[in-house]
């Protein structure tokens, strides 16, 4: 807990003092009102005095309570104001962090448990900072100074109030002792639900077309029900709780009145007065005892989800991101979108086996190459090493001359423009989605790079149609748009770019042949000396492309153009002869 506190601004430990001062009045007023309350008792016994003297006392009294419950409006005003902003400031300093992470982590952390992390664990530690400005610090305070008003008033009462604590205490320990495993497991639990719930969201379509609710329900409810037994279990023990306070509270009252009343019965007439009011005191500064300890309790039991939320909050923050930003903001002098693979192998991360094995080619700038195999051979993976979303294990990407490892990454991103395999659209409309972000050149991309770029991506017929056209409405992960047209918007928002080199992955899969011809074609004629790497499963989409690598298992089994490799390599041949006629063989 400790290190989050440094995100606390200065304006938030201003309040926190405030919330400290306030809570020092209150306790002193809430202390002060049994002395009132013993003075009334003393003068209702004294005969002769005043009604006026009875009632001054008593409106001394209401100011107090009024004052400590002006105080504790105060306190919990302050407390939740440096609880939320300090969450608002740990949630975007979570975020940034998330950001910048390489897909290595975020695999590591899985985005479900990144998604509760970012939201119910902060969640957990804004109760908790809530709860502890207002109880953690009263309670201490209201303990000491409540023994020091009853200290030396009363042998036999403080030995009943010394018993009272420490049943309590006792009791508390069981309870904690089975409650506090489950507390800690309840994020675990919750990343488990988000992770179910948001997999049944994300893949509904599958899930009805497959009549998988039953099983989809079955999923949830198993998860649901193991956080709803943990989370019953622990506010079932925390309930009786209460009770128990109350029941020790009402006993400790009598046993002080009991003991009182045989103190006096045994007492003088004269020491008879002042052992009444001393023991109307001793009951409501005891109570005070008694509740101070169980509002140190309240903050000993909510300590450990908040302390475990912590952790996993502070995991996140204190990863160091595998890829680290080289200095590097341009390439060699007068190279531009070449780019060139050194004898790269690869592996993912913690797994055994060697997705790429010793990979070399060069592409130069305005070229075409174009990478094809069979499933899992690695294409993806070869193309990501560019952008580097994964760092090579042996060997060297460079782009321009310069290893991808060197650059800022944010140069590095400058020169690219990435279409991934499954094409994303953000919540916005469609110019927000094509004049999406940065290139680097500091100006903002104007109506009409925005409308050049969805014409060459053939996407100007169908945005003029749709409602608003430009400024059409795009709804979350596009789902207002087809397949293909979500491909067009993502192709158009990296020509925008206006970058030195494209990477479609497999980014033409969702258009139709003809319209996938047009459009690599206008791209070629609009964009010509940027070099373009395209992963293609069809061989219409690459035929024209001035290198192709063909990957088989990780490897390199065939390195030319269309007709080299019908000569040249047999695995070429094949997925040739499976896609086009005999006459296009020729
Ligand atoms: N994040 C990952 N962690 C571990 N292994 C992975 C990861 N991503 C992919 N792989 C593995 O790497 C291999 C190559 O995957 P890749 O996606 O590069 O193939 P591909 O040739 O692009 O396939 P496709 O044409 O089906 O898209 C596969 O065996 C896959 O299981």
């Amino acid at each position: 807990m400790l290190k989050l506190i440094k995100y606390l601004k200065s304006k938030e430990w201003w309040e926190v003092g405030f919330c400290l001062i306030f809570v020092v009045v209150q306790v002193w007023l809430d202390l002060k009102l049994p002395d009132y309350m013993s003075e009334i008792t003393r003068l209702v016994q004294t005969p002769g005095s005043e009604l006026n003297e009875i009632l001054n006392v008593g409106f001394y009294m209401i100011i107090c309570a009024l004052g400590s419950l002006a105080s504790a409006i105060i306190v919990g005003f302050f407390a939740a104001r440096v609880a939320a902003s300090f969450s608002q400031t740990v949630r975007g300093t979570l975020f940034n962090k998330v950001e910048s992470l390489s897909m290595t982590e975020i695999n590591q952390f899985s985005t479900s448990s990144l998604i509760t992390r970012s939201t119910n664990d902060i969640t957990q530690i804004q109760m908790f900072i809530t709860m502890a400005l207002q109880l953690a610090v009263k309670a201490p305070i209201m303990a000491v100074w409540a023994i020091i008003k009853i200290s030396g008033k009363g042998f036999e009462w403080s030995i009943a109030t010394g018993v009272t604590v420490a049943v309590l205490m006792i009791l508390v320990m069981v309870i904690t002792i089975f409650v506090i495993p489950k507390f800690k497991k309840m994020q675990i639990l919750t990343d488990n639900l988000t992770r179910i719930t948001r997999e049944n969201l994300t893949g509904l379509r599958v899930v009805r077309a497959y009549n998988a609710e039953d099983f989809q329900s079955e999923k949830f409810e198993v998860a649901n029900t193991e956080l709803t037994d943990n989370t019953l279990f622990t506010n079932r023990a925390m309930s009786l709780m209460m009770p128990v306070i109350n029941i020790s509270m009402s006993v400790l009252t009598l046993s002080i009145y009991w003991i009182g009343a045989n103190l006096i019965n045994a007492a003088q007439a004269t020491e008879k007065l002042g052992l009444f009011s001393n023991m109307v005191v001793f009951s409501s500064y005891s109570v005070q005892v008694i509740m101070s300890f169980m509002m140190l309790v309240v903050i000993f039991i909510m300590y450990p989800r908040a302390s475990v939320s912590t952790k996993r909050i502070n995991e996140v923050l204190d990863t160091v991101p595998t890829i680290v930003d080289g200095d590097l903001t341009e390439g060699l002098d007068n190279v531009k979108g070449e780019v060139t693979f050194k004898n790269v192998t690869f592996k993912y991360p913690d797994a055994e086996e060697y997705i790429l094995k010793n990979i070399n080619f060069t592409v130069k700038q305005g070229e075409t190459v174009a990478f094809i195999g069979s499933t899992g051979s690695g294409k993806s993976t070869l193309i990501n090493l560019v952008p580097r979303f994964f760092d090579v294990t042996e060997g060297e990407v460079l782009v321009d001359g310069v290893n991808v490892k060197d650059y800022k990454q944010e140069s590095l991103f400058n020169k690219i423009g990435y279409v991934p395999q499954k094409a994303v659209l953000f919540k916005g409309t469609i110019r927000s989605n094509v004049a999406y972000g940065d290139n680097g050149k500091d100006i903002k991309y104007t109506d009409m790079e925005v409308k050049k770029a969805i014409e060459i991506a053939q996407s100007k017929d169908f945005v003029e149609q749709m409602d608003g056209q430009y400024d059409a409405l795009v709804a979350q992960g596009g789902s207002n748009v087809s397949g293909g047209q979500k491909q067009r918007i993502s192709i158009a928002r990296a020509i925008c770019r206006e970058p030195e080199i494209y990477i479609f992955d497999d980014s033409f899969s969702a258009l139709d042949y003809k319209t996938d011809k047009i459009l690599r074609s206008e791209l070629k004629e609009q964009t010509k000396g940027v070099t373009s790497m395209i992963v293609a499963q069809r061989i219409g989409t690459i035929i024209d492309a001035d290198q192709i690598v063909v990957l088989d298992e990780g490897e390199v089994v065939g390195k030319g153009t269309h007709r080299e490799l019908l000569k040249s390599c047999d695995v070429y041949r094949e997925i040739a002869m499976s896609q086009l006629s005999e006459e296009e063989l020729q």
